[in-house]
């Protein structure tokens, strides 16, 4: 890597006996969208708060384009923040709220209203600059906010869950539409977020926290597929763990191991009064909705029961009681069956079949 936009070396915070952030190293490049993606308290905003000058470490260093920045103050960061509360002046217009920052920093009227209506025009807020924050949606807010920080042309935004107040549909519009900004300005983003499929969705690269460290750092394919440890394997997406007795008796295999539901295919036991009757279409397992293309070979398979079919739209989840002990949970496209074919399931015996490859070994 080139001289990374923030390096975080042995960085740690604690409050009283509360050790927020225990130790943490880590490299974001110029122009990443990284996020930073964990539950609440694992320490994610307070590495922001650190990054930003917001706190001072207990002990580390904080870089900034190769720049040690610890003891400086906040203004004194080529950094701005973006947070999920807006914190837009109400009694101030659209306009006047994003010029602000550089009419601080003595920027002259003429290029001030020049940049600003560019950083409107980059949120595609442009016909709202005389409208004052409480005539505007929540989604329009949060695209101030950003114009906002945008208009200082920062080396590195911030992001604290800023898309948190909004809700679910707006809420992955401007996800998208936040991945395109960034790409447009090239300005590095660090993104909080407890929420791992917009971690997903928009990063370069995430970080996993948990308990104050970093428990993997990687692409969102990397931390997906590649879990480093049962904790990230459980909170990036769902996965079935086995471990111990479950993955001898499952796997033939000592050790600990996740399994994707979704690389679960589940088929009827033929024969014993299992749903559907395996015609094409019948929304019964085996009708190729999934599994079919996988050879027999290096597959492993387990027999079991359903106790639980949920329908979800696109999707349904079993939960299956294997003959073998444990239980695991299979996900199933609904490319043809619907939600009347799903209940047939509940309590039929089924045989659940992955790739072996797709049972990924984690550190004990
Ligand atoms: N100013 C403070 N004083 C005391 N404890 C604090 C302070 N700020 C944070 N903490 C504690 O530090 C830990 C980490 O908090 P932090 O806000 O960084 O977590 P987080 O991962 O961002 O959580 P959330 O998603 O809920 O915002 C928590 O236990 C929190 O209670």
């Amino acid at each position: 890597m080139d001289t990374p936009a923030i390096r975080l070396t042995g960085l740690r915070k604690s409050f009283g006996n509360v050790d927020a952030v225990a130790g943490v190293d880590l490299e974001i490049a110029d122009g990443e969208f990284f996020s930073m993606l964990g539950p609440s308290g694992s320490g994610k905003t307070t590495v922001l708060r650190l990054i930003a000058g917001f706190e001072l470490p207990t002990s580390g260093v904080v870089e900034l384009a190769g720049a040690d920045v610890t003891r400086k103050a906040p203004f004194e960061r080529d950094v701005n923040t973006v947070f999920q509360d807006y914190a837009l002046f109400p009694h101030m217009s659209v306009i006047d709220n994003v010029e602000y920052g550089l009419k601080i920093r003595k920027v002259g009227r003429r290029e001030r209203r020049e940049r600003a209506e560019a950083a409107l025009a980059t949120v595609r807020l442009e016909g709202y600059a005389q409208r004052k924050p409480g005539q505007l949606s929540g989604g329009q807010r949060q695209r101030v906010a950003l114009a906002r920080a945008l208009v200082n042309r920062p080396k590195v935004l911030l992001l604290d869950e800023p898309l948190g107040a909004l809700d679910l549909k707006l809420r992955e519009e401007m996800q998208l539409e936040l991945k395109h900004i960034q790409r447009q300005v090239g300005i590095t983003f660090v993104f909080v977020t407890h929420d791992q499929q917009e971690a997903l969705t928009m990063s370069d690269r995430i970080a996993v926290f948990n308990a104050g460290r970093i428990e993997q750092v990687g692409t969102p394919a990397e931390v997906y597929d590649q879990p480093g440890s049962a904790f990230v394997a459980g909170f990036v997406g769902t996965a079935n763990v086995l471990r111990d007795d479950a993955a001898r008796t499952v796997l033939g295999e000592d050790g600990c191991f996740a399994i994707r539901p979704e690389k679960i295919a589940l088929e009827s036991s033929p024969g014993d009064g299992s749903p559907g009757d395996g015609s094409p279409g019948d929304g019964s397992p085996g009708d190729g909705e999934q599994g079919d293309g996988l050879p027999d070979d290096g597959d492993v398979t387990a027999t079991g029961r359903v106790v639980e079919a949920v329908y979800a739209g696109p999707t349904t989840r079993f939960v299956v009681q294997l003959d073998a002990g444990a239980q695991l949970v299979a996900l199933r496209q609904n490319l043809r069956s619907s939600s009347a074919d799903v209940q047939s399931y509940r309590d039929a015996p089924v045989t659940l079949r992955w790739r072996r490859e797709h049972a990924i070994r984690l550190p004990a």
